[in-house]
């Protein structure tokens, strides 16, 4: 550690992906000085190597789909390297001037580098110390995990900075995984021209959504001409020549061979090298750090350590980290104002209920709260409703024999929808009135009067509480 101290700050936000530059901008409202250390680009993974690129990319693949299922339209086709260039856009070519403006307006200041906790309120920055006099939020995000599998790092595999930042489409690519990130970037290069091979360990794609979606996610895959291997775990990768061919051998015996491999198999979270053991940060068995809903660390005494977003394992989405970034800015801005901290906005209970959730693949997985699984799991009287998209006429009129299911979950001892999974296409957009269902713990009968528009896919709801018997 250096002799001096930098005292400059209030409050110090180690990363500034979207959650930590939402909880400098929550943090500093009531005139604290907040600082973000950022090692890489300002806007994180999201911004520049995930949420983003990967939407500005299926967007026009579900376009293209989108006409096709239309009769009176023909024609509609991608071209590779313009869908290349919309991405290209979107990422702003991974500069990231347009958001370090964006702290500068809203007075952040700003300080490239990589950041450890040196000691309480302290952080080192490429040996610089600077103490917080308020809070420090750890903000770190995650990594893509590349499992210690034989030859797989040396095979130096695609995660998604390269998925979502390549310029070229391989001929052949092998993704291993069969979560989110493989289904959408599965689709996303087969639709532009790789034969794609995705593997899965587990018995079914998206495994954390409920079953019938990941059949209808599986069945749109194959159709399209991904080669989907379930129930395979990968157990030895060779690429004797770097940038070469690669083959993959599989617990089955089989082998695939590709241009390129991608690691698609769950996220690290960036606390390894944080300083987290210094301050007596506890961490969890696979290395996230551990909050209460007000988002601070519980094993560090004193109230001056908070940590959001992905680094917490609590909800790997944007919108739910962010969602966290607003309940510790809001506190840390109230106490450095002398106001209470115990305000209706300042507990992060909803990370309990089941995020929402969309998997922007084709068709769209949209799904907030809990699956009938995770429900029945939680002790609830259970039962579920499941009716096809096409009994909305919405549906039929937006595509031509619209193919997708929805589902809602009810806890019967209360009468009130607890979780609820739309299948199809377009269903992205209707998953935050359900959310307004779930988390409002709005009763069946009085949903029934919530009265969907004619004709749009939103009359679903009428035919699910129908089945429901209402
Ligand atoms: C391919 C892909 C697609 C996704 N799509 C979606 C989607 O559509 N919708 C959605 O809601 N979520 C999506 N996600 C998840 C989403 O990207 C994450 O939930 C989100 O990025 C988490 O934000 P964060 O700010 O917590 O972390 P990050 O975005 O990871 O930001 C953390 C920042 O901290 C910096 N940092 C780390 N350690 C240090 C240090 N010691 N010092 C200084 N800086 C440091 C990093 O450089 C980084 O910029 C996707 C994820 C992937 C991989
Ligand atoms: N649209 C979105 O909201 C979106 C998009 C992408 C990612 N994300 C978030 O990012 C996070 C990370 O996504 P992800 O897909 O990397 O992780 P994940 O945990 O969702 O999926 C990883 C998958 O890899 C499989 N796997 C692990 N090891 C394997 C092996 N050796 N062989 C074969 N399969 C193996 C697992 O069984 C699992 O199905 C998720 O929590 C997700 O919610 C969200």
């Amino acid at each position: 550690m250096s002799e001096a101290v930098d005292e400059s700050f209030d409050v110090i936000v180690v990363g500034a992906g979207a959650v930590g530059e939402n909880a400098a901008d929550r943090a500093g409202r009531s005139g604290l000085k907040v600082m973000v250390v950022e090692r890489r680009l300002v806007g994180g993974e999201c911004s520049f190597y995930a949420c983003t690129p990967t939407k500005a990319m299926l967007r026009p693949v579900h376009a293209a789909h989108a006409a096709q299922r239309v009769r009176g339209v023909a024609g509609a086709h991608l071209v590779p390297a313009e869908v290349m260039a919309r991405r290209d856009y979107w990422i702003s070519d991974l500069d990231d001037s347009g958001a370090v403006r964006w702290l500068e307006s809203a007075g952040i200041a700003l300080v490239r580098g990589t950041a450890r906790l040196v000691g309480e309120r302290l952080v080192e920055v490429d040996g610089t110390t600077y103490r917080a006099g308020a809070a420090v939020v750890v903000a770190t995000g995650t990594s893509p995990a590349v499992p210690d599998l034989p030859g797989l790092r040396d095979a130096k595999p695609w995660t998604n900075i390269e998925a979502t930042t390549s310029s070229t489409v391989p001929e052949r690519l092998v993704i291993l995984g069969g979560g989110v990130v493989a289904c959408e970037t599965a689709q996303i290069y087969c639709a532009l021209g790789s034969r794609v091979t995705l593997v899965e360990r587990g018995p079914r794609l998206l495994g954390r959504a409920e079953p019938f979606a990941s059949s209808l996610v599986a069945a749109a895959l194959a159709r399209e001409g991904v080669d989907v291997r379930l129930g395979v775990t990968v157990t030895a990768v060779s690429r004797p020549e770097p940038g070469g061919e690669v083959t993959v051998t599989l617990s089955d015996g089989s082998t695939v061979a590709g241009d390129e491999v991608m690691a698609a198999m769950g996220r690290t979270p960036n606390t390894g090298d944080l300083g987290l053991d210094v301050v007596g940060a506890e961490v969890d068995e696979s290395g996230y750090v551990v909050v209460d809903d007000s988002m601070r660390v519980t094993s560090v005494p004193g109230d001056w350590l908070y940590a959001v977003g992905d680094v917490t394992g609590r909800n790997l989405l944007t919108h739910m980290g962010k969602y966290q970034a607003r309940v510790a800015g809001d506190i840390i801005a109230a106490r450095g104002a002398g106001r209470a901290t115990d305000g209706p906005g300042m507990r992060a209970w909803a990370d309990h209920l089941g995020a929402p959730q969309v998997v922007f693949t084709d068709p769209e997985v949209s799904s907030v709260g809990l699956t009938e699984a995770a429900a029945r799991e939680r002790g609830m009287d259970v039962r579920v409703v499941n009716v096809k998209m096409r009994a909305a006429s919405g549906a039929g009129l937006q595509a031509d024999e619209y193919e997708g299911y929805a589902q809602i979950v009810v806890d019967e001892s209360r009468r009130v929808v607890v979780g609820a999974t739309f299948v199809g296409q377009d269903t992205a957009e209707m998953v935050h009135a359900a959310g307004i269902a779930v988390v409002g713990e709005v009763p069946l009968e009085r949903l029934w009067h919530v009265v969907p528009s004619f004709p749009t896919m939103s009359e679903i709801w009428l035919r699910l509480l129908e089945h429901y018997g209402l």
